[in-house]
């Protein structure tokens, strides 16, 4: 996955590279009896539920790396971006995501995890509760409510995500397509999921629609009428047809480097 980060004189690029992400988190796992596990974690804001599944005696579960790392990675970047000070400096983001399955999870996780903390919250008090029947340490207290604040903290958190990604304000979720079938059938189904979550779209681009022209190769031809028919898709399919349609041209070079991004951009943001 790739985040852009712009402001007024420069554009910042960053990967997120799930692979590494993936590696780093097995060969932390290994470390110092699953420890390493928990410091992987607290670098991305989430190591109070490494903390509290520990607790539970529910570590090993974490040996391999969960589903949904990579969009946890990617939440904590979101974190990240809205409470550091160096980020604020930056008028847009622009996430480019990974296939459809991943974005939808991205979007539901700060729903999941807020669901789970909650869990978890209602299941440490019960066993709180029940343990101070017992005996009553008062270190013990003290501890068990910082981890309680903590996780609280960190709900508060997934829940200022989920907002922002429903925000019609300050977010737009821009559904990228080409004119095949196919593609359109997937993006149909992307926005009626989108919908359902709350996020809002407004604009569909169009990518590699063939530039017009009055001297069609057989082949072009073809491929012109198979375009055409999915283009026609578009504007009869309930869950698209009301979108801002975008149609960007598929261009005789590839489109690599910034010039050519730039050349691109301009047609399509015009
Ligand atoms: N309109 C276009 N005209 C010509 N080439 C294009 C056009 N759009 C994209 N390409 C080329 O197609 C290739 C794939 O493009 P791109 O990486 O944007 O696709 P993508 O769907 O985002 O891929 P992924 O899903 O892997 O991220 C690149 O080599 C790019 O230069």
């Amino acid at each position: 996955m790739w985040i852009i980060l712009e402001c007024d004189m420069l554009g910042i690029l960053m990967q997120i590279n799930p692979e590494k992400a993936r590696e780093e988190f097995r060969t932390a796992s290994q470390k110092n009896g699953g420890t390493g596990v928990k410091d992987f974690m607290d670098s991305m804001g989430l190591g109070v539920l490494v903390e509290q599944i520990g607790e539970l005696k529910l570590g090993e579960l974490l040996d391999t790396p969960p589903p949904g790392l990579d969009e946890a990675i990617a939440i904590s970047k979101v974190i990240q971006f809205l409470e550091a000070q160096e980020y604020s400096m930056f008028s847009r983001i622009v996430f480019d995501t990974a296939p459809t399955g991943h974005t939808l999870r991205l979007l539901s996780l700060p729903d999941f995890l807020d669901a789970s903390i909650g869990k978890i919250l209602k299941l440490r008090s019960k066993i709180a509760s029940a343990a101070s029947a017992i005996k009553s340490v008062f270190g013990q207290e003290v501890q068990q409510q910082d981890a309680a604040n903590k996780l609280e903290q960190l709900r508060e958190r997934m829940v200022k995500v989920r907002e922002l990604f429903r925000d019609t304000e300050s977010t737009e979720f821009i559904i990228v397509t080409i004119p095949t079938v196919m593609a359109i059938s997937e993006s149909s189904r992307l926005h009626s999921s989108l919908q359902k979550e709350s996020v809002p779209v407004r604009r569909l681009i169009v990518n590699q629609v063939l530039p017009p022209s009055t001297s069609d190769c057989k082949f072009c031809a073809i491929k012109r009428k198979d375009q055409t028919r999915a283009l026609d898709m578009i504007r009869s399919d309930p869950e698209l047809m009301d979108l801002n349609i975008i149609q960007a041209p598929l261009v005789d070079m590839e489109i690599r480097g910034v010039p050519a991004l730039k050349f691109l951009g301009d047609i399509v943001w015009k």
